[in-house]
């Protein structure tokens, strides 16, 4: 059996759930973990002296519950993936494939050490803020939070994940979404084929 971990990280809004969907569509034996569903209570995320709620940061992840998850499938993919899931098979080996979304996946060190292939979305500033404003979290984002927290949190994160983190393949996040994934389902491709030879 062979296992790979896919890293699909990048901007919020940046494309990387869209992109995680279709991969997970077109590869075999594969599952999604999404960071997003490991936010903490909005009643323990900190406030800054604005009234911002800090969540985008690690704090606000219970990245501890995410690593059990993604062990969880290291022990047993296949059950992790659905017990009775029809299995596909390469050559006899039957090969599994985690693909980890999320906006802070590569700043975690435990996390980042366990990917095969790490993508990471980017998207300008212009497109991310317009694109946020039509997305409803919970809570919502108050007046000012994409100047005020988000764009600034996300120049900050960036900057320690690039400073911590050497291959990244990074995507621009306003190509197509075809073309997206066909760059990175081609990459991936020829990670196993190198590791064939
Ligand atoms: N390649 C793309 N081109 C244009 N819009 C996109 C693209 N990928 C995603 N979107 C749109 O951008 C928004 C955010 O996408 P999503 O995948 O939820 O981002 P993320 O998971 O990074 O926050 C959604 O409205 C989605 O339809
Ligand atoms: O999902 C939640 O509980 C949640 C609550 C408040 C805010 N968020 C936002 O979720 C963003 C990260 O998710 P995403 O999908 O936009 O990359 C981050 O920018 C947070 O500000 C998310």
């Amino acid at each position: 059996m062979k296992r790979f971990i896919i890293g699909i990280g990048g901007v919020t809004n940046g494309g990387k759930s869209t992109l995680s969907r279709s991969l997970q569509g077109i590869l075999p034996n594969s599952c999604i973990i999404s960071q997003d569903s490991f936010f903490k209570d909005d009643s323990v995320v900190l406030t800054d002296s604005r009234g911002f709620k800090q969540y985008d940061t690690l704090d606000a992840l219970h990245m501890d519950r995410m690593m059990s998850e993604i062990c969880s499938w290291q022990q047993d993919p296949q059950d992790f993936m659905l017990p009775k899931a029809k299995c596909f098979t390469s050559e006899g080996t039957k090969v599994f494939f985690l693909i980890v979304e999320g906006f802070l996946i590569f700043n975690y060190g435990p996390l980042n050490m366990l990917f095969d292939k790490r993508y990471f979305l980017q998207i300008p500033y212009e497109t991310c803020k317009l694109r946020r404003s039509s997305r409803v979290y919970m809570p919502q984002d108050p007046i000012g939070y994409f100047d005020g927290h988000v764009w600034p949190m996300y120049l900050k994160n960036r900057k320690k994940m690039e400073d911590m983190v050497h291959d990244i393949v990074f995507l621009d996040g306003t190509q197509k979404r075809e073309v997206l994934l066909t760059t990175v389902y081609k990459d991936i491709q020829l990670m196993l084929e190198s590791l064939q030879n």
